[in-house]
């Protein structure tokens, strides 16, 4: 049976009721749970015998916050039906009721929970607890007034702060900012201290404090409203043209102005008109999508499949995927093989783990002893002996099919047969790099991809790729090994270029077309970044991952999709140029030597512009290039992005929709605002997507038409009305 949530009521012996929420696994504040608490709140007011009330969770947590799936739940209202009733609710019973209430707070408190917590009379944390307000994550602002009580805490600039930024801070630091009031140092220390507090408080020898009134901590006016305009014009730089952030701080000057009851009134008004925005929508979609990524049909629900722990892998080239791949798993405490083929370039591959890992110290990230214990987990090797100690083997050499073959080949003998042996490659088909394998069916079981993408100790993504023989077992273990490396996972089918880079081919091909037809770059990039939000442009991603690069990767979609491909001069004529873009100085951009900022090369760029964009003739002679609005710059190109992932969606390549989202945000940047690529494309309709490709299809000659042409599944969506993030419809029954 589903846990129902619950605040539990007990009063002890020394007059201190304790209420608990309840409501697995961390408690949050489903709306039976905040009404359960005011409830048991009532009663120990009510209650003769109480003297003093700590609150505080069970499972050993305190609150993350309001229950954020009530905001998908259409029953509950714009908002996930929070209004001003909480926020009276929690003036009356938690922060002016007769009896002092203490929170005693472990885990987290985030959101809701610390507004909870800030709404009681005085707060204790066990060290290492962690408090924020990271609703602004959420496209929504603090709701139960912590627009509030965080600044008349912990002072404004830094309640700004900490809003804006959706930073949690640990206990011990809550306790000097005045955020808490003790810090217990465990968990056993926890409810002794803060019924000890509360006891005090009732008996007049602690002060009973009251958030909400309190002005000790808030600068004076004409201070006030500086700092507030320094926040404003920093959350303006921070994020780009989106609203909620500056309603958070619309409702803070509130307070600051007319006082904490008007300024609740006004954090109400903002509350809503942020919930009321698709970035909420999108957010809160991105936020379970992320967790939904980890459930996988056939694989997480198998009844007593457990995961085997990975405890040494083995990474087969030091170059800079494999070094990020080797650093990602020895930072986070597994034992790693590094092989090379030669002890030049092993040394290069450690030194590049080295630089790495130095680099977290330098920004503060881990301690040096910590660093030092990272890379003592790594081994060097220039052949397979140890091999046999690898639970899992990630190969990282360059694309090249046969030599891939022959490692695999190779690890079959060296490895256990129990051993995982995985691929990172960003778009060969996994079976072709394993068809040199001997063992039939049982080395199939074990052969997957495991795509990183660059650089692999910092994207957040890993791409798990299955073929049809993948095992669920070796699966299950490779997502237990992602969490462990604090990767979110995605388990996508075998097709050239997986899910992520499949999906984004066309985002280059469409670029490189508008610049055949004659579209500056410069202008392009800018829209996709600057208007669409995009961390850069094609073109500019083109000089980061390289021309040569895209050029070879291009060349599988070209073999794979003719139908679909965009084939233009442009690129080949960068590489013929030297100008492979960061790693030689130029590409579409040109880089300062020293500092390797990007700047516009248009001179240099003309002739390559002019000799591509007469091959491609895909203007009749003499006619100007077409007039598009940054919005048609847009729409060419990412609708056809939309509709190759939406023929990723219908082929199964991804388990749902929503993994493609995830994958789109966290792999290519995709605005999470938007909630990644489906998600928004439902936001277009797919009735738009279609008339627009079909309407650019026909503004190109008929040979490339094809590059627009709507898949079935867009086309179907489009008639019917069906939702893009819905899924290929199950099939008829006979
Ligand atoms: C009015 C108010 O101002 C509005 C609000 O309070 S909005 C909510 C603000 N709070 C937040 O944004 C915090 C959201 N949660 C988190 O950041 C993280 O879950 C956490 C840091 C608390 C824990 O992280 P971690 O240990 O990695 O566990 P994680 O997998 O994320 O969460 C465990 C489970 O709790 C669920 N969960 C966590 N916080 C939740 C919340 N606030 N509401 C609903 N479910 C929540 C997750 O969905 C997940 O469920 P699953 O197991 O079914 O997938």
């Amino acid at each position: 049976m589903a846990p129902q949530p619950e605040a539990q009521y007990r009063v002890d012996p020394d007059g201190v009721a304790v209420i608990t929420l309840n409501y697995p696994p961390l408690n949050a504040l489903h709306p039976l749970l905040l009404r359960s608490l005011f409830e048991a709140l009532r009663r120990a007011h009510a209650d003769g015998a109480v003297k003093a009330v700590v609150l505080t969770g069970a499972n050993g947590n305190f609150c993350p916050g309001f229950d954020i799936s009530q905001f998908q739940n259409p029953d509950a209202g714009a908002g996930g039906g929070i209004d001003n009733s909480i926020n009276d609710a929690i003036c009356k019973y938690l922060e002016g009721g007769p009896k002092p209430v203490v929170a005693a707070i472990q885990g987290v408190a985030l959101g809701g929970g610390l507004e909870v917590a800030m709404g009681c009379n005085a707060r204790v944390a066990v060290a290492g607890t962690k408090l924020g307000l990271p609703e602004l994550t959420l496209g929504i602002i603090p709701g139960f007034g912590g627009t509030q009580r965080l600044p008349r805490l912990v002072g404004l600039a830094k309640g700004c702060e900490m809003m804006l930024t959706s930073t949690p801070i640990k206990a011990e630091a809550g306790l000097k900012l005045g955020l808490v009031d003790a810090v217990a140092p465990d968990v056993g220390g926890l409810m002794p201290a803060a019924r000890a507090l509360a006891l005090d408080i009732a008996a007049g020898r602690r002060p009973r404090m009251y958030s909400l009134t309190r002005t000790d901590k808030l600068p004076a006016l004409g201070e006030a409203l500086a700092i507030l305009d320094m926040a404003r014009a920093e959350a303006g730089r921070r994020a780009r043209g989106l609203a909620h952030p500056q309603l958070c701080l619309d409702a803070i000057q509130a307070g600051i102005e007319a006082g904490g009851q008007a300024g609740l009134a006004a954090e109400g008004r903002a509350f809503a008109a942020a919930a009321a925005l698709d970035t909420h929508k999108a957010l809160v979609h991105i936020f379970f999508a992320q967790r939904a990524t980890k459930k996988v049909k056939g694989v997480t629900d198998v009844p007593g499949l457990k995961p085997r722990p990975m405890r040494c892998v083995a990474v087969i080239g030091g170059g800079l995927m494999g070094s990020g791949i080797a650093t990602a798993l020895a930072l986070n405490g597994v034992a790693v093989i590094l092989k090379e083929v030669n002890q030049q370039f092993l040394d290069g591959g450690l030194g590049r783990i080295r630089a790495n890992v130095a680099s977290r110290v330098k920004k503060g990230a881990m301690s040096q002893a910590a660093a030092d214990a990272a890379l003592a987990r790594v081994t060097g090797a220039l052949d397979y002996g140890g091999f046999d100690r690898a639970d899992m083997v990630i190969e990282a050499v360059i694309e090249d099919i046969p030599l891939k073959q022959k490692i695999f080949a190779d690890l079959e003998k060296a490895c256990r047969p129990d051993a995982i042996l995985s691929t990172n490659t960003s778009t060969i088909d996994i079976e072709l790099v394993g068809a040199k394998m001997a063992g039939g069916a049982a080395a199939r079981r074990r052969l997957l991809g495991a795509h990183f993408f660059s650089p692999a100790h910092v994207m957040p993504l890993l791409e798990i790729v299955r073929t049809k023989d993948t095992g669920a077992q070796e699966l299950l273990d490779t997502l237990a090994l992602s969490a462990v490396i604090k990767k979110t996972p995605v388990v996508v089918g075998n097709c050239t270029g997986f899910a992520v880079n499949r999906v984004f081919f066309p985002y280059t091909m469409a670029a490189v077309m508008l610049a055949d037809l004659g579209l500056d770059p410069y202008r392009v990039d800018g829209v996709v970044a600057g208007r669409f939000g995009m961390p850069m442009g094609p073109f500019r991603l083109n000089d980061l991952v390289g021309s040569d690069i895209g050029l070879h990767v291009g060349a599988n979609f070209v073999t794979s999709f003719p139908d679909r491909v965009y084939v233009s001069r442009l690129i080949p004529a960068l590489n013929e140029a030297k100008r492979l873009g960061e790693k030689t100085g130029k590409g579409f951009y040109k880089f300062d030597a020293k500092t390797r900022k990007a700047s516009p090369d248009p001179e240099g760029l003309a002739p390559l512009l002019e000799g591509s964009r007469r091959e491609a003739a895909l203007l009749p002679a003499g006619a100007k290039p077409p007039a598009l609005s940054d919005a048609d710059i847009l729409d060419w190109i990412f609708f056809p992005v939309v509709n190759e992932g939406c023929r990723v969606v219908a082929e199964g390549i991804v388990d749902k929709a929503a993994d493609l989202d995830v994958a789109s945000v966290m792999a290519m940047g995709f605005p999470p605002v938007r909630g990644g690529l489906i998600f928004w494309a439902d936001l277009v309709g797919a009735k738009r997507i279609v008339a627009r490709l079909q309407q650019f299809a026909a503004m190109v000659p008929p040979q490339h038409a094809g590059f627009f042409a709507p898949c079935d599944y867009l086309l179907q969506a489009a008639a019917s009305g069906r939702k893009l993030s819905a899924g290929p419809p199950p099939p008829a029954k006979l």
